[in-house]
């Protein structure tokens, strides 16, 4: 298990004079939904959580040491990172690209286990893509290269999973899947933090709401206090309307 900290953290985001400082707890077993506009920041707060991007001041830990002071591999077997934009530059299968959660955990020269291939293939198949194993990630649809770099962090199998859009591009029904396979993460004592344009989906699935406004400002704490039609109205400037839908709030824009 691991603990992701960050101590007076302000994001780099270019031309931004400031921004509310970040003093965030990111739990084993919590699940977090970063909402804002576009251009809020969302992505460079990922990427500052990940160690990809230096904060403008502040820090981030894990495990209460810095993780500027970190190895990029010992910072690779406890964060996986889901981004936005992928480059499948170089041909590679489906599988082969799965099997890149592993390289964390091999030496240099050192080939796949049997038991890496098995973790691959079973994150093919949670990902529905056990059936694409052998195609190049060059010829999959937006859909199936999305579940790719899904099913490649689940083979890395990390303590803390940091997505951006996680559901970018996918159907309604592999949206669910792939929510439910977040939340099964934090059931097991992982901790996740996913930048979410779909309100209604941080609604249902997150317990923890970080909104991220465009001037820098910065508001966190449990879904029910941060998801109300006013506080998102002021975050978007856009008026909705709150329905209630087997006990979750589902918002509509009006
Ligand atoms: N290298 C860069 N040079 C200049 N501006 C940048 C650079 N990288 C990011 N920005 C700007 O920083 C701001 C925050 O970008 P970021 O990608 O973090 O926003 P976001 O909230 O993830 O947006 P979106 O919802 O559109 O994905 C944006 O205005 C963006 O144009």
């Amino acid at each position: 298990m691991s603990i992701l900290t960050t101590q007076q953290l302000v994001i780099d985001v270019p031309n931004r004079l400031s921004g509310t400082p970040l003093n965030l707890t990111i739990q084993p077993g919590q699940v977090w939904g970063v909402l804002g506009p576009n251009g809020a920041g969302k992505t460079t707060l990922l990427h500052t959580l990940a160690g990809l991007r230096a904060p403008r001041s502040g820090s981030v830990h894990l495990n209460e040491a810095p993780l500027a002071s970190l190895r990029r591999r010992q910072v690779a077997q406890a964060l996986g990172v889901v981004f936005q934009e992928r480059m499948d530059s170089f041909p590679a299968t489906v599988l082969e690209t799965a099997l890149i959660g592993r390289h964390p955990f091999l030496s240099a020269w050192q080939r796949e286990s049997s038991a890496d291939y098995t973790l691959a293939e079973q994150a093919l198949v949670r990902l529905d893509i056990a059936s694409l194993s052998e195609r190049l990630v060059s010829t999959l649809s937006g859909g199936e290269r999305q579940r790719v770099a899904l099913a490649t962090v689940l083979t890395q199998a990390p303590a803390i999973w940091l997505a951006d859009e996680p559901t970018n591009h996918l159907d309604l029904h592999h949206q669910s899947a792939v929510m439910a396979l977040m939340a099964e993460q934090a059931a097991s004592g992982k901790s996740v933090v996913m930048c979410l344009h779909d309100l209604n989906l941080a609604a249902r699935w997150c317990d923890q709401i970080l909104l991220l406004y465009p001037n820098g400002e910065a508001k966190w704490g449990p879904r029910e206090r941060l998801l109300t039609a006013g506080t998102l109205e002021a975050l978007y400037r856009q008026r909705l309307t709150v329905v209630e839908v087997n006990g979750a709030p589902v918002f509509v824009p009006i």
